[in-house]
C-alpha cells in the first residue's frame, strides 16, 4: 500500500527504528543474559530464568514464597541458583555470611523502603524499611538498648506488663474451663498476647491495645493489620486499612505523649526515640512499623508451640516440671525464666520447624559487585536466602521435619553451635530483628504462664498447615484445645 505523501519521513524513521528496537530487545533479553551476563553460568531454577523473571514472578504470585520449590532447586543445583536474569538465591552459610553479616551485610532493595511507607514517609531510614545505608545505621543507634536482652530482662516495665497481662490471658482460659469444658480456640488470644505486650512497650499501657480484655476488638484490629501486611482483599482494601492503622498509630503516639505530661513518663520505646529527636510523622511511622512487625510473629509461633505441646504430652510434662508455679515469679524473675532449658528448647525448635517468616530475605549486591561461590555477581543483582531452607538442612538438623526439642538439649557442643549457626528465624547481621530479645521473653512468659497452670490437648487442629505467604501462619487461623487445670 502506498504511504500518504508527507508521512514518508516518518515511514523512513520507522524503517530504521523498528529493526534497531528489535535488535535492542534481542540483545538485552536474549544475547546479554544468555552469552554475556556474568550470571550466565549459574544454574537456573527453571530453564526460563536465564532470560526472564516470568517463572519466579508466577511462583511468587499473591506473596507466595515458593520455599519448597527453591529448596528442591538448590538440592538439584547446589548453593547458588539463578531465579531471573537479575536475581539469585543462595542456600549456603558461606554465602549467607557474606550477604547478611560481614561488614554489615548488603543493603535491602529500594522497593522495600517504599513498601513500608506509612504516613507518607518513605522509610529510607526506618528500622524495618531502611535501605541499609548510613541513614539506617543512624536510626539503629537512635534505638539505643531499648530492645536489648540486658534491658528487657531487667526492665521494670516488662515485669509490670507481665504482672498485668498474664492474669488477663489466664482469665480467658479460666472462663472457658468454668463454662465450656475448657475448650478454647487459641489463635486470637495468641495474637492478643503479642500485640498487647508490644504496643504497651512502645506506647505505654494506657495507649496500647487491650485485646486480652476484649478479644473482639482484636478481631477488628487484626483485620486491618492483615489487610495491609498480608495484602488481603486487594490493593484498595490494603490502602484503606493502612489509613485506619495510621489513625490508630497516631492516636497511640499522641496518647503516650499525653500520659507523659501527666508525669507518668513516656513508654520505653517512644521515650528512647523522642530523646533522640524523632518527632511527628517520622516518629509515628517508626513506631507503627514496630507494632506491625511484631503483631504477626508471636501469634504464629505461640499457636504452633501450643499445638506441638498438645500433641506431645511427655514433653509438655517435662516442660511443666521446670516452670515456676506462680505467675508473679514468672513475671518478676525474667532472668531465671530466660535460663530454663526446656522452655528455650521448645521455643527455638518451634521457630525452626514452623519458621514464621520462612521466605526470601531480600538484599542487593553492592555497586562494585561481589563474588559468591566463585561467580561474579554484578552490583544491583537481587540476592536472597530463604530462612525455611536453612532450617530444613539435613546435614545440620537430623530429620528436620520432626519437631524435636531434645535436639537443642544435646551435650555435643560442636553440634549445638552448628545448629545455632543455622538458626535464622530472626535473620542475622545488621538487619536482624530489632524486637527479638523482647518478644522471646514475652513468648516465654506466655507459655510459662499457660503450662504452669494447665495441661492441653488437641480438640480440632484442622487447617494447621502453613500458608504459603510472607507469614507461614496456619491456613485455618485456628487451633482448638482443651484445657485442664494442673492437679497440685
Ligand atoms: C516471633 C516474632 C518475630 C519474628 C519471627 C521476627 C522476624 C523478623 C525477621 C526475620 C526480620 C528480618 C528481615 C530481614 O532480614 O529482611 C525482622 C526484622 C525486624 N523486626 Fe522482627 N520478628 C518478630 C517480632 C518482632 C517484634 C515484636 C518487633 C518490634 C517490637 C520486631 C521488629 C522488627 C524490626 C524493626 C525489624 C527490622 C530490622 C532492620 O531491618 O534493621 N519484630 N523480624
Amino acid at each position: 500500500m502506498a504511504l500518504p505523501i508527507g508521512d514518508s519521513g516518518l515511514a523512513k524513521a520507522a524503517v530504521i527504528a523498528l529493526p534497531l528496537g528489535l535488535l535492542y530487545v534481542f540483545y538485552t533479553y536474549i544475547v546479554y543474559p544468555l552469552f554475556l551476563s556474568p550470571l550466565r553460568n549459574i544454574p537456573t531454577a527453571h530453564w526460563s530464568c536465564a532470560v526472564s523473571s516470568i517463572w519466579i514472578d508466577y511462583q511468587r504470585r499473591g506473596f507466595a514464597q515458593a520455599v519448597e520449590l527453591l529448596r528442591a532447586a538448590h538440592e538439584r543445583h547446589g548453593p547458588i541458583i539463578r531465579l531471573s536474569p537479575y536475581e539469585v538465591s543462595v542456600s549456603s552459610m558461606e554465602a549467607a555470611k557474606k550477604v547478611y553479616i560481614e561488614r554489615g551485610g548488603y543493603p535491602k532493595p529500594k522497593w522495600w523502603a517504599a513498601f513500608f511507607s506509612t504516613y507518607g514517609v518513605i522509610n529510607g531510614s526506618s528500622m524495618i524499611g531502611g535501605h541499609g545505608d548510613k541513614m539506617h545505621a543512624v536510626r539503629k543507634r537512635d534505638h539505643g538498648n531499648v530492645y536489648s536482652k540486658s534491658t528487657v530482662v531487667s526492665s521494670d516495665e516488662v515485669k509490670t506488663l507481665g504482672k498485668e497481662l498474664l492474669p488477663d490471658l489466664l482469665a480467658i482460659i479460666d472462663s472457658k474451663v468454668a463454662k465450656e469444658e475448657g475448650v478454647l480456640d487459641m489463635f486470637k488470644p495468641n495474637g492478643a498476647v503479642g500485640v498487647d505486650f508490644t504496643s504497651a512497650y512502645i506506647y505505654g499501657r494506657p495507649s496500647g491495645t487491650h485485646f486480652l480484655r476484649d478479644l473482639s476488638a482484636g478481631v477488628h484490629w487484626f483485620r486491618h493489620a492483615d489487610n495491609w501486611f498480608k495484602q488481603r482483599g486487594g490493593p484498595t482494601e490494603a490502602k484503606e486499612s493502612l489509613k485506619w492503622m495510621e489513625g490508630w498509630g497516631l492516636r497511640s503516639a499522641n496518647g503516650s505523649e499525653k500520659e507523659a505530661t501527666l508525669e507518668k513518663g513516656l513508654a520505653p520505646v517512644q521515650r528512647q526515640l523522642s530523646s533522640r529527636g524523632l518527632a511527628g510523622k517520622d516518629l509515628a511511622s517508626e513506631l507503627l512499623d514496630h507494632v506491625l512487625a511484631g503483631a504477626e510473629g508471636p501469634r504464629v509461633v505461640l499457636t504452633y508451640l501450643e499445638w506441638e505441646l498438645s500433641r506431645n504430652p511427655s514433653i509438655q510434662s517435662r516442660l511443666r516440671k521446670e516452670l515456676p508455679r506462680d505467675i508473679d515469679t514468672i513475671a518478676s524473675d525474667i532472668k531465671a525464666l530466660d535460663s530454663l532449658p526446656m522452655l528455650e528448647a521448645v521455643l527455638v525448635e518451634t521457630m525452626r520447624c514452623h519458621t514464621p517468616f520462612p521466605g526470601a530475605m531480600y538484599r542487593e549486591a553492592p555497586a562494585e559487585g561481589t563474588t559468591l561461590h566463585d561467580y561474579f555477581i554484578p552490583g544491583g543483582t537481587q540476592i536472597s536466602a530463604s530462612l525455611g531452607i536453612f532450617h530444613y538442612n539435613r546435614d545440620v538438623f537430623e530429620k528436620p521435619e520432626e519437631w524435636n526439642p531434645d535436639r537443642w538439649l544435646t551435650g555435643d557442643q560442636e553440634k549445638l553451635s552448628m545448629m545455632r549457626n543455622w538458626f535464622w528465624a530472626f535473620s542475622k547481621g545488621s538487619r536482624t530483628c530489632t524486637g527479638k530479645d523482647f518478644i522471646l521473653i514475652v513468648m516465654k512468659m506466655a507459655i510459662a504462664a499457660i503450662y504452669s497452670q494447665y495441661c492441653t490437648r488437641v480438640v480440632d487442629d484442622s487447617g494447621m498447615e502453613p500458608e504459603d505467604h510472607v507469614s507461614a501462619a496456619p491456613v485455618g487461623e485456628s487451633l482448638v484445645l482443651k484445657f485442664e487445670r494442673v492437679q497440685e
